[in-house]
């Protein structure tokens, strides 16, 4: 039975679940979220008008936007023992690691553990969007030996990430490009990182547990990891020329270049990629400093012309991190911070329409 089926190598183009979340529409072009295409919504929203539309099924009206955000400013505080926890990590642990434990540490401070009904999910995935910032920052400030910093409740949710992130509090321009780039992180259909989730989720296991096989899931340089596998390419030359160069010496190697292709849009752009240009050309102005981006395109060039591959969103998240005065290490926990609304998403359906996941192989070794 199991060899009747075709084996797909990475499960490409198989329909792994049915979901009312999101859908990749490659014909229209489209990222759509519960029935709203993300792009669009980039334009006009910010995240937390995402994180409603994904955990509320509707946009938010403006009192609903300040009520959520009140929410979760209400929840802010990381229990103290997690904060003593990632004390003691070694100090060359990446903050992903240090993200990964504390919120893995977290399942022990909730009572209601084996309620996966999806009011308490939901209830507990706010609890997750709310604490993942200060978690973030300070597992990496921790490792760099700096005091943890406590989240601001003056300012607004991405306002506050960014202020803890760099220790200053950022113009509203830095902050609407910060919250822009949450969004356009949210959610996405069905990648490696929210399979995992799935398939934890699918065992009836907990929304702490799939969610840390997510971070260990999105590390990885094939998919989150490519933020800062981007930004440590960027920094190793410092023209257009040196850059074009060290792409095709890559290239010539067999190398992956970070940053481009996508298992869905291998042959054209993610449109998410497209607005975090935009981000970076903002940047770039108000710095009256444009080599970043000059670089970002001759790259984008040199990949067009010698591979036909465009860039995916970690290929511009990278560089606007970057002029925004974050440390590399953050740019996939911050990828993380940002998806925890679209993986809660999916654990909430997955517990709500369960089947275990038990797929089967297709054996290639000694017959017996
Ligand atoms: C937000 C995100 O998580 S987006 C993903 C971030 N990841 C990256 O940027 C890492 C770099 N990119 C890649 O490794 C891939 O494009 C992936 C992992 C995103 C998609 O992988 P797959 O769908 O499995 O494609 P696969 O790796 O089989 O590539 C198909 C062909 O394109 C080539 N290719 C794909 N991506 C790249 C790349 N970035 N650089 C060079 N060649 C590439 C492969 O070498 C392969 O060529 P071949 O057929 O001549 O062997
Ligand atoms: O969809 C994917 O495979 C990876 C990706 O772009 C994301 O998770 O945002």
């Amino acid at each position: 039975m199991a060899t009747e089926t075709k084996f797909a190598p990475g499960l490409e183009g198989v329909i792994a679940a049915e979901t009312a979340i999101s859908l990749l529409d490659t014909e229209q072009e489209k990222i759509v979220i519960k029935g709203q295409d993300l792009i669009e919504l980039s334009k006009e929203k910010g995240y937390l008008d995402i994180v409603h539309l994904l955990l509320e099924d509707s946009l938010p009206n403006d009192a609903e936007r300040a009520a959520l955000e009140e929410k979760l400013k209400e929840r802010y505080d990381v229990p103290a023992a997690i904060i003593d926890i990632l004390k003691l990590l070694p100090p060359h642990t990446h903050p992903m690691d240090g993200m990964r434990t504390g919120l893995s540490a977290l399942a022990g401070y909730d009572e209601h553990l084996l309620d996966r009904s999806p009011e308490v999910n939901r209830d507990r995935a706010y609890d997750l969007l709310a604490k993942l910032p200060t978690i973030t920052v300070n597992s990496y400030r921790i490792l760099k030996k700096q005091e943890p910093v406590l989240p601001r409740k003056d300012l607004s949710y991405s306002a506050n990430f960014l202020y803890m992130i760099t220790g200053e509090v950022p113009t509203e321009e830095q902050a609407k490009i910060f919250d822009r780039s949450l969004l356009l992180y949210s959610e996405h259909e069905m990648p490696n990182s929210t399979f995992t989730a799935r398939v934890i989720a699918s065992t009836q296991s907990d929304l702490f547990g799939a969610l840390t096989g997510a971070v260990a899931s999105l590390k990885g340089h094939l998919h989150g990891g490519a933020n800062e596998a981007v930004m440590y390419m960027l920094n190793e030359v410092d023209s257009v020329a040196a850059f074009e160069e060290l792409l095709l010496k890559k290239l010539q190697r067999k190398e992956k270049i970070m940053g481009f292709g996508h298992r869905v849009y291998m042959r054209k752009m993610d449109p998410r990629a497209l607005m975090m240009k935009e981000s970076l050309k903002k940047l770039c102005e108000a710095k009256g400093d444009y080599r970043l981006l000059e670089m970002c395109e001759a790259g984008e060039e040199v990949m067009r012309t010698e591979k036909g591959l465009y860039p995916n969103l970690d290929y511009y998240a990278a560089p606007v991190y970057w002029l925004l005065g974050i440390p590399i290490e953050l740019y996939t926990p911050i990828f993380f911070s940002a998806r925890t609304v679209g993986l809660s998403a999916h654990v909430i359906e997955q517990h709500e329409n369960n089947r275990l996941f038990r797929p089967r192989v297709h054996y290639i070794g000694e017959k017996y």
